[in-house]
């Protein structure tokens, strides 16, 4: 079908929208004298990161947001990167931190992301954030899992009592999309590379969410015709002339036949993880200014923006 085919559900206008309402907030913010500042940290080279951080970048500029990238080495230790984010959570012109996964082996994910200030979290993935969206409270949750959440949203389908299926479990996709569409009302199955028959599963959706970083692992004979399905997965494929293209983990060619909704990938889930995240970024900065009015019990700040 073509990319002006309605069946697509594209990420674009989806992000643009949350952009402008970013814009309207960071604004109004900054002429108060809380500039939003998110900071991105970097250890290592990694492909799949660099496309991210190139699209915060453009896209937190579009939003009112400053950005910088803090690019640290591999080789970089543990305590130094803790070091490092310490010094982030102490300045108050930092308004927030994301880290940006997958990080060298040697140093340990979950005790990083725990070092990053709660209040300063943008990503939801500390484990007093993630453990809000088990409370119901979903206005900060991980990026991909709300975008992904945002975009089922946009077809007008009604979440309660809808079946939902998640193929992927992963702690920052995965879990986070079970808990988000739970709190929505939806039935959710979660299925995994233990689960018997993905394709029983898969079958039975209304809405088949799928984040296992496998090519086109979803066909067309595993999905209920009518259904919306959001491809989460980014692969780089290398074609026969040596080039790469991205591709999914759905196989749109055969499943747009089937499916009522899909999400194109580039330009379905992606564009909308960048927004999410620079709306977290806001909701972030106001958590803090929320806690700079109870401390201080004014809202004007007491030092000079620079
Ligand atoms: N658009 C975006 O913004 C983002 C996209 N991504 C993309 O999403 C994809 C998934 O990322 P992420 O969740 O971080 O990946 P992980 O590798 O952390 O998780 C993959 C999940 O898929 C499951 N799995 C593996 N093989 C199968 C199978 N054959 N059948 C069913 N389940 C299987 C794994 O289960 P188990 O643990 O049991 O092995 C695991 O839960 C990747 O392509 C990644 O690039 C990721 C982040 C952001
Ligand atoms: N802590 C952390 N959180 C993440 O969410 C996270 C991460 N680390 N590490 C890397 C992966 C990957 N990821 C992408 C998000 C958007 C695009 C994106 O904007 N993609 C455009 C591509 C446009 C282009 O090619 O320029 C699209 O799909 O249309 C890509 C990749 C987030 N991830």
């Amino acid at each position: 079908m073509p990319l002006d085919d309605t069946r697509y559900l594209k990420g674009g206008p989806v992000a643009a929208r949350i952009i402008a309402e970013v814009r309207a907030a960071a604004d109004s913010a900054t002429a108060e004298g809380f500039r939003p500042k998110l900071v991105s940290i970097t250890v290592g080279d990694v492909a799949a990161v660099d496309v991210y951080v190139r699209n915060q970048r453009a896209k937190a500029e579009l939003g009112g947001i400053d950005f910088e990238e803090r690019r640290f080495p591999a080789e970089l230790t543990a305590g130094e990167l803790e070091a490092a984010i310490h010094g982030m959570n102490a300045d108050p012109r930092v308004t927030g931190i994301i880290i940006q996964r997958p990080v060298p082996p040697h140093i340990p994910i979950k005790a990083i992301q725990a070092a990053i200030h709660p209040l300063k979290d943008v990503e939801g993935m500390h484990p007093a954030s993630i453990g809000n969206i088990v409370y119901n409270e979903l206005d900060l949750a991980p990026c991909t899992a709300a975008a992904s959440v945002e975009l089922l949203k946009a077809t007008g389908l009604d979440l309660k009592g809808l079946e939902v299926v998640m193929v992927g479990h992963s702690e920052i996709v995965g879990k986070p999309i079970a808990f988000l569409l739970m709190s929505e009302g939806a039935t959710v199955t979660v299925c995994h590379h233990m689960t018997r028959s993905v394709a029983a599963h898969a079958r039975r959706a209304d809405a088949l969410f799928v984040a296992v970083g496998k090519p086109r692992l979803i066909k067309a004979d595993m999905v209920k015709p009518g259904a919306a399905v959001i491809d989460i997965g980014i692969n780089a494929e290398t074609l026969a002339d040596g080039s790469t293209r991205i591709v999914g983990d759905v196989d749109t060619d055969s499943v747009k036949e089937v499916a009522s909704w899909i999400t194109p990938v580039p330009g379905g889930v992606g564009p909308v993880t960048v927004a999410i995240l620079l709306r977290n970024t806001m909701v972030a900065l106001n958590r803090q200014r929320a806690l700079y009015r109870e401390t201080y019990g004014t809202s004007e700040r007491q030092f000079a923006a620079e």
